[in-house]
């Protein structure tokens, strides 16, 4: 379990997606300390996604404040904002959103070309991002090729490696797992949890999947930290 600061922190946070009266977001509070790993559980359509763009400021609070690293994410313009999630976000997507065209370690690369600081705490970023894809379990053939030539699990390691990579002290992953059987998902759980220890990043998981709940610190329920009003004019 974490302890210190706090590394996100959401409080009184409200939204509405725009034209859409049907579903709102209301958080009165959620927090999570610096490097605790935290699954967050919920049915589809409870908000999981759009929670997540909250955090990493794709979207903005109608109100309430988002905290990340220290920071304010309102207080800052959108630039600003792609420019702090960059630094200080490693995003797993639910579809990987790989550049299957591109090597797979030009993929791993891709967030530091917009990240100075990042990039410095990768040391030599070439290196860095070979051995993350080898620790993440991923053969030297599989690095060696094009991200669009691999399996769905190895792309999965692949999108984690890019997330991992200049250690950003947040890493989101939107049921990264979904795709995969039970027993490649609690392999690659395994591998991703012993990087984010070696990183000192905080975890935050969302799924729906409660089998993968014993792999965390701690679990929470999207109706535990969320007032909804599905339904609502
Ligand atoms: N870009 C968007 N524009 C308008 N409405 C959206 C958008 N994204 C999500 N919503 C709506 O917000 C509500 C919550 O969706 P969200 O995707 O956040 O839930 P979820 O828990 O992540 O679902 P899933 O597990 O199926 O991915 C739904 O009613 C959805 O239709």
């Amino acid at each position: 379990m974490g302890s210190g600061p706090a590394i996100l922190s959401l409080k009184d946070v409200r939204y509405a997606w725009p034209g859409r009266a049907s579903f709102a977001l209301d958080i009165p509070d959620f927090t999570l300390a610096a490097s605790e790993s935290v699954l967050l559980l919920g049915e589809s359509g409870s908000g999981k996604s759009t929670l997540l763009s909250l955090i990493c400021g794709t979207i903005t609070a109608d109100a309430g404040t988002v905290t990340v690293a220290g920071t304010d994410i309102a207080s800052m313009s959108a630039g600003q904002r792609d420019q702090f999630r960059a630094e200080h976000i490693g995003l797993i997507f639910q579809q990987f959103n790989l550049l299957p065209y591109a090597r797979v370690l030009d993929n791993v690369l891709l967030p530091l070309r917009f990240a100075p600081l990042r990039r410095a705490r990768a040391g030599v970023p070439l290196e860095t991002a070979s051995l993350l894809c080898s620790s993440l379990g991923l053969p030297a053939d599989a690095i060696a090729a094009h991200a669009g030539m691999l399996s769905v699990g190895q792309q999965q390691r692949v999108a984690a490696a890019r997330a991992l990579i200049g250690a950003p002290p947040l890493i989101v992953a939107d049921e990264p797992t979904s795709a995969l059987d039970a027993a490649t998902q609690a392999t690659f759980l395994d591998l991703l949890f012993a990087q984010v220890r070696t990183s000192g990043g905080t975890l935050l998981m969302v799924s729906h999947d409660a089998r993968l709940a014993p792999h965390f610190d701690r679990v929470v329920y999207m109706s535990d930290i969320i007032r909804t009003r599905q339904g609502a004019l």
